[in-house]
């Protein structure tokens, strides 16, 4: 399936646009989406979520558009912050998120077990929501998005603030998943997740300043960069390029 913004110019209330004539196509297998503070990534995982819409421009995903019902059952979007629900069991939880996509009771419950199991977190199937660390309910909110067997990923910032270990544990998860989902991931830790992702998209203000493969955006480091460097070297380059 494509996801695709087409000319989509977006702008916050009584603020200049924050995306202008923006087009963009999510490539296959998993993507990661890296910028500066306040370049746009936040919004245009927004847009490509349908949690907001274009004044205009489009948001498609093959045929469907953004502002069809069945565009939302494909596409499953993580935002930064998740709150967790303190009464509901983390299967309670997922199988809830999989009832507000439209599933039945029956379907929802049985899909939450096997959607934490790709999270690695059976254990804690009927653990409160609420008891879990920042980087166990992220996870929670991964399994939420798989809970409905959505093809298109949207995930902002999930490895924030997570321990290495968890962070491990995440990319694990995230690279078994892109067979079956293609998936769009804004980061700030530059290094941490390129050698995975089979694409590199970096915004700025905005504008795409590159999309491309992996090796492509790491050949971008300078030369004698330091090893375990280059994907940092590589994105300096560019946003220094970029003025
Ligand atoms: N709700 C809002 N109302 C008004 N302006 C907003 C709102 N959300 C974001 N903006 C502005 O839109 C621009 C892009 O913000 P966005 O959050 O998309 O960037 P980002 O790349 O995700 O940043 P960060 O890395 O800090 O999360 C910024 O100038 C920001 O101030």
């Amino acid at each position: 399936m494509t996801l695709a913004l087409r000319d989509c110019t977006f702008a916050y209330r009584r603020r200049r646009p924050t995306l202008r004539n923006f087009s963009y196509e999510l490539p296959q297998g998993l993507t990661i989406l890296l910028g500066p503070n306040g370049a746009g990534k936040s919004t245009l995982l927004r847009l490509a979520a349908s949690v907001t819409h274009p004044q205009s421009g489009s948001v498609t995903l093959d045929s469907f558009s953004s502002r069809d019902k069945e565009f939302r059952h494909h596409v499953a979007w993580m935002p930064q912050n998740i709150t967790p629900m303190p009464s509901l069991t983390c299967r309670e939880y997922v199988a809830y998120v999989g009832w507000l996509k439209g599933m039945t009771r029956s379907e929802a419950w049985r899909e939450a077990r096997r959607a934490l199991a790709r999270v690695e977190l059976t254990e804690k199937s009927d653990v409160r929501s609420s008891q879990l660390s920042g980087g166990q309910l992220r996870r929670v909110g991964v399994a939420s998005a798989l809970v409905h067997q959505a093809r298109v990923l949207l995930l902002d910032e999930p490895t924030a603030g997570m321990d290495p270990r968890q962070r491990r544990i995440f990319r694990d998860i995230l690279t078994s998943l892109t067979d079956e989902v293609q998936v769009l991931l804004s980061t700030h830790d530059v290094g941490d997740l390129a050698e995975e992702a089979d694409h590199v998209t970096v915004l700025s203000d905005g504008k795409i300043l590159h999309s491309g493969t992996t090796p492509s955006f790491l050949g971008l480091a300078p030369r004698g960069t330091a090893p375990g460097r280059t994907a940092e070297g590589a994105y300096m380059s560019l946003l220094h390029h970029d003025g």
